[in-house]
């Protein structure tokens, strides 16, 4: 009551004050009268909006059964049909004419404390491919994930969309689609444009604001992630964070399959973004166990769509870092055969071709070895190169599996399984929170491997034992804490810190993360210091160490 007086607004409301408690049980309901995804999406959004404390709220409360609606796979559909459902700004749209502008647009965003950002610019939504504006779905449903997953304040987050045209013939030619309607420019101007993006964030925010690149084509993915990362505070969530859940699925498996990474035989089919950023990650992974580089490299092969990426190829490109991962073997473009072939034991699908993993290549890799370990990663759900049920129907039911989009319970032979989700949302959540509340500077990769380890120490043998080689989504949440928590140890030890470090790290963590509670609702974030200077970059001279 006290409130509706200070704010002006007795009288606007009916008499009666309901606790939150009863609001939820009211959205539970409703939500749950929605008979589509979409439906859902856009009641949850409409919340969000109107009140964001009861929508985080509920959304933490029902986090298994939510997620799929703000995430993978719904966010999606969302994005397919984006030029009907937008309604009202979530995020800032840059489009190419903004050009020397950038940082004048980006204070139209009405918060100020931004410490996070997302930004696509369309080329690659999940595996939907090209979806120009319309891939802002993406950043919004990964910030609401920052909130949700890790406590992050959801003021401090900012996605964002570069719209630089598409090149998706239908959306061009559809009456709907909000974007620039034109062909995608690429090239200098396009690099000349993201360049003055990222330094634009770090004139409006500071040199700690964390940039998250999310759904680029995988050329520009690489490419902007060699060229900022030691300049800027990035990373790529489909390479680096898609690696790490990656390892750490592998990790879990191994004590499935008795057999060590670094003993392993990995396949990949698909040669993109996401293929050498976990292959990548793989090799860390690998010599730490004992192997050199090149033995690791010669652990994994890559398919592209030109069949099995072999040195001495008459069709198909080495162009890019899966040259790395040429074999000297002979051209082959039949999954089947190449299973037959290169005999992994590990098979993982980033191929975005859904049902790529037939029942005659499960059976293959069911006749190869024991536990076979399928992952079948491309999103969402009918990306998928096979669902649980293909996978353990002609495995016999000796695969471990794991699959990017969410999949029901499956049961086979009498047994009830709940398979693992292998979806960066168990790793970007905690990596954004420890390098955002250790203020570094800079993202070494180590990071990730260090987010791996922590997912994998923690997945218990009871999920195992339920074919999850994850721990269960409503764990995320605490993972976070322990991944922030591990990041911001290793920055202090590598000295990468900007701030000194607290006597206890997860009671710093704790004050800093986003309440959900009413009462809560004038607990201060974290201190932000008013940036009434200009940074200089060049200039810079990163802490070494205040500790
Ligand atoms: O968004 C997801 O579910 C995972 C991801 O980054 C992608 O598929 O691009
Ligand atoms: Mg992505």
């Amino acid at each position: 009551m006290k409130e509706r007086q200070l704010l002006g607004i007795h009288g606007l409301l009916p008499a009666r004050v309901k606790t939150m408690k009863e609001q939820l049980f009211l959205c539970k309901l409703t939500v749950d009268n929605y008979t589509t995804a979409t439906g859902k999406y856009l009641y949850l959004n409409d919340l969000m909006q109107r009140n964001e404390k009861l929508f985080y709220k509920l959304l933490t409360e029902n986090i298994e059964q939510l997620l799929p609606i703000v995430y993978t796979p719904t966010v999606g559909l969302v994005c397919q049909r984006f030029g009907f459902l937008f309604r009202r700004p979530e995020g800032i749209f840059l489009n190419i004419y903004d050009k020397g502008n950038v940082q004048q647009i980006l204070k139209n965003w009405p918060e100020k404390g931004v410490k996070v950002i997302v930004v696509t610019d369309g080329e690659r939504i999940l595996g939907l491919g090209d979806l120009g504006a319309h891939g802002m779905g993406i950043p919004v449903g990964k910030l609401s994930l920052y909130t949700a997953l890790s406590g992050i304040n959801p003021k401090a987050c900012l996605p964002i969309t570069l719209d630089c045209g598409t090149n998706n013939e239908t959306l061009l030619n559809d009456p709907q689609y909000v974007g620039l309607r034109e062909k995608r420019i690429g090239g200098e101007r396009y690099e000349a444009f993201v360049d003055e993006f990222m330094e634009a964030c770090v004139e409006e925010y500071g040199p700690n604001i964390l940039i998250q690149f999310e759904d680029f084509g995988s050329h520009h993915a690489f490419k902007f992630l060699e060229k900022y990362r030691h300049k800027y505070c990035v990373f790529n969530d489909d390479l680096q964070g898609t690696a790490a859940v990656v390892l750490a699925g592998l990790m879990s498996s191994s004590r499935i399959t008795g057999k060590k990474l670094s003993e392993s035989k990995i396949l990949f089919l698909g040669a993109g973004g996401a293929a050498n950023g976990i292959a990548s990650l793989l090799v860390m992974g690998m010599i730490r166990q004992g192997v050199s580089k090149e033995e690791a490299i010669g652990k994994i092969f890559l398919i592209d769509a030109d069949g099995l990426v072999v040195n001495t190829r008459t069709k198909g490109d080495l162009i890019g870092p899966k040259k790395y991962y040429a074999k000297d073997l002979n051209e082959m473009d039949d999954l089947n055969a190449i299973v037959n072939n290169v005999k992994p034991n590990i098979l993982i699908g980033v191929s975005t071709k859904g049902g790529a993993f037939t029942p005659k290549v499960l059976k293959s890799m069911a006749a190869i070895s024991k536990r076979p370990v399928i992952f079948a990663l491309s999103n969402p759900t009918n990306n998928a190169e096979c669902t649980p049920q293909e996978a353990y129907q002609h495995t016999e039911g000796r695969c471990v599996y794991a699959s990017g989009s969410p999949f029901k319970e499956v049961e086979y032979q009498g047994k009830t399984y709940k398979t693992g989700q292998g979806n960066n949302c168990y790793i970007f959540p905690g990596v954004g929170l420890g390098v955002m509340l250790s203020q570094m500077l800079h993202i070494p990769e180590e990071v990730f491997l260090i987010a791996a380890d922590t997912i994998a120490e923690n997945i218990k043998q009871e999920h195992l034992d339920k074919g999850s080689v994850y721990p269960p989504i409503t764990d995320i949440y605490n993972m976070s804490g322990l991944i922030a928590e591990a990041i911001m140890k290793y920055a202090f030890e590598k000295n990468l810190a900007g701030i000194n470090r607290p006597e206890s790290i997860p009671d710093f963590i704790e004050k800093h993360q986003y309440s959900t509670s009413y009462e809560d609702a004038l607990r201060p974030t974290w201190e932000i210091p008013p940036l009434d200077t200009k940074y200089d970059m060049e200039k810079w001279d990163p802490p070494k160490s205040f500790c």
